[in-house]
């Protein structure tokens, strides 16, 4: 689905990425590596939110202006994506902007609710939520505005190992591709394929049983 072709990302004078290409069709895709090896700046290409300094990201063979309205993304931290006081009126905000119409935004917002199983929390204010309640309604926000493709960065990071546990069990549900940048091995386990990025380079990439045992010997010798 997803392009990489010799991308490279500059700043500061620094090189962060580097002649990254890859194809990425696989339904889970992890990504792993130290501290500021280049992850999230690796999974910010995804939706635009970061362009290459050269290079190419193609989206379905296409070089696309819009990644934002195919690629969904989940920050860590749930709090840098929710933004109005109220659950029901956070979500509605991104259909807002796509102009869809009031039946069409209560239907959808009834509709991400029940899959996740948040009903009980459509009228609760954001701010008084729990960590893992608003992580789930961050996924929420995203789902809602129906993507092609959802990227997660370090999505599990605030949560305790009940949340964890949900969030696992909704994310193995979702029938969107997903990429993964995580510091959490178990979560990647079951995945198709695991990116090791050190230093701004791909350095394995290959099934989990192969690349966290290399990544677990490469960072404990
Ligand atoms: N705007 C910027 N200007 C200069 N350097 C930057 C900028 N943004 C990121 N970096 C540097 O790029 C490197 C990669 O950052 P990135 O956030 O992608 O790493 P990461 O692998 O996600 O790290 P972590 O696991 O700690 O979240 C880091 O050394 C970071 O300091």
């Amino acid at each position: 689905m997803m392009q990489f072709d010799r991308v490279t990302v500059a700043k500061e004078g620094r090189t962060i990425l580097s002649e990254i290409s890859l194809d990425l069709p696989e339904h889970r895709i992890g990504v792993i590596g130290n501290n500021g090896s280049g992850k999230s700046t690796f999974l910010r290409l995804f939706n635009g939110l970061e362009r290459p300094t050269s290079g190419r990201v193609r989206y379905k063979g296409e070089d696309k202006t819009d990644l934002r309205q195919h690629v969904g993304f989940v920050f860590q931290n749930p709090d840098n994506q929710i933004v109005f006081p109220m659950v029901d009126e956070d979500l509605a905000f991104g259909l807002k902007a796509r102009k869809l119409s009031k039946p069409e935004i209560k239907t959808r917002i009834d509709a991400v609710l029940t899959e996740l199983s948040l009903t009980h929390l459509r009228e609760r204010l954001t701010h008084q939520l729990s960590g893992g309640e608003k992580q789930m309604v961050a996924l929420a926000g995203v789902l809602i505005t129906r993507p092609d493709l959802i990227v997660f960065d370090e999505p599990t990071t605030l949560l305790d190992l009940r949340n964890k546990l949900r969030f696992m069990s909704v994310l193995d549900a979702l029938p969107h591709p997903a990429v993964v940048v995580s510091h959490d091995l178990d979560l990647l386990a079951g995945f198709d394929r695991i990116l090791h990025i050190e230093d701004g380079h791909i350095i394995a990439d290959g099934v989990p049983d192969v690349v966290i045992p290399a990544y677990i010997a490469r960072s404990t010798c």
